[in-house]
């Protein structure tokens, strides 16, 4: 068998579309979403990143803060641009580029944002609300995980779902989205015992473990739909290449479904945040959220 490849940079360029359509709606009554990124440091990923959220932002027709900051700037000085976009009307998202220099504080950088704001949905209150089935907002790489599958599977009631890797902002929120689709969810880590006998139970499997082709052929259920988290660089002669975790050329050839690196899974997490500031928006206006947006 070989399976479909869920292309994630069409799918994330549907997201945008919609999200473009919300927006225009939106400034015909005088609302332009915004959305303030924030970066502390010169990460070079992380400035790429950056760029294309802020560029993403303005093409779907949102207003765009971008807040560059030095490497050494004071936990203190952070957590007061956090307060004044707090404060800002004109901003509905807010994100601080993760990871952060050594001596800031993430958790406390998270916690200061205000959780009516926090498009990244990593506030322990958007936590808490989401593993309480309430309205929350939604991490955007598991968000666009789970827009992926239901597109794939319609609906994933009942499913099996094993999903490997337990990191608070991709492992920990996907399991809590797969079960409020009544999937049937285990979370697998290093520590899991006969991890692969596990992940062949599995009708999904989703891969954010940080591994590079960790998940390979024999871990895979004929016909199971795979979705990598991963994005490793490792070497390439004299270069780098981009790659899973997942052995996409082993498992492709056993998998029902399953989306590349890259190409996949990344490209969703950008839209998904632009669709995040919409439905941060929408809330703070008390208007009617975005359809097939949000979880
Ligand atoms: N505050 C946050 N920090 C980080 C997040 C996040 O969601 N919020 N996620 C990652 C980085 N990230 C967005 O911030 C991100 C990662 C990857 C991609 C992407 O499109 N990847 C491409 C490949 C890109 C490449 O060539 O390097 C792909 O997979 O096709 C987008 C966004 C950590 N920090």
């Amino acid at each position: 068998m070989t399976a479909d490849i869920i292309d994630g940079k069409a799918f994330a360029a549907t997201v945008r579309g919609k999200v473009g359509e919300h927006v225009a709606r939106l400034k015909e009554q005088g609302i332009t979403p915004g959305l303030a990124v924030v970066l502390v440091g010169e990460d070079p990923a992380s400035q790429v990143y950056v760029r294309n959220k802020g560029k993403q932002t303005l093409e779907v027709g949102m207003a765009s803060f971008e807040h560059k900051l030095d490497a050494s700037t004071s936990e203190e000085d952070l957590l007061a641009l956090i307060e004044k976009l707090n404060a800002d009307p004109a901003v509905h998202g807010i994100l601080c580029q993760l990871p952060v220099p050594d001596h800031i504080n993430a958790d406390k950088v998270l916690a200061a944002i205000d959780p009516a704001k926090d498009v990244d949905g990593f506030h322990i209150s958007n936590v808490g609300l989401l593993a309480t089935g309430q309205k929350a907002m939604v991490p955007c790489t598991p968000l666009g995980c789970l827009m992926m599958l239901r597109d794939k599977l319609g609906s994933l009631s009942g499913l099996n779902a094993v999903v490997v890797g337990r990191s608070n902002i991709v492992g920990k929120p996907m399991a809590q989205l797969l079960l409020r689709d009544s999937a049937t969810v285990t979370i697998a880590h290093s520590r899991t015992k006969d991890i692969e006998a596990l992940c062949r139970t599995a009708d999904i499997v989703v891969a954010a473990v940080g591994r590079a082709e960790m998940v390979s052929a024999d871990w895979i259920k004929p016909g199971a739909t795979v979705i990598d988290v991963g994005i490793n660089r490792v070497p390439n002669g004299e270069k780098t290449r981009l790659v899973g975790d997942v052995d996409f050329a082993s498992a492709s050839q056993v998998a029902g479904a399953i989306t590349p690196v890259p190409g996949g899974v990344g490209p969703m997490t950008i839209a998904c945040l632009l669709a995040n500031t919409v439905t941060a928006c929408c809330r703070a206006n008390g208007l009617a959220e975005p359809e097939g947006l949000t979880a």
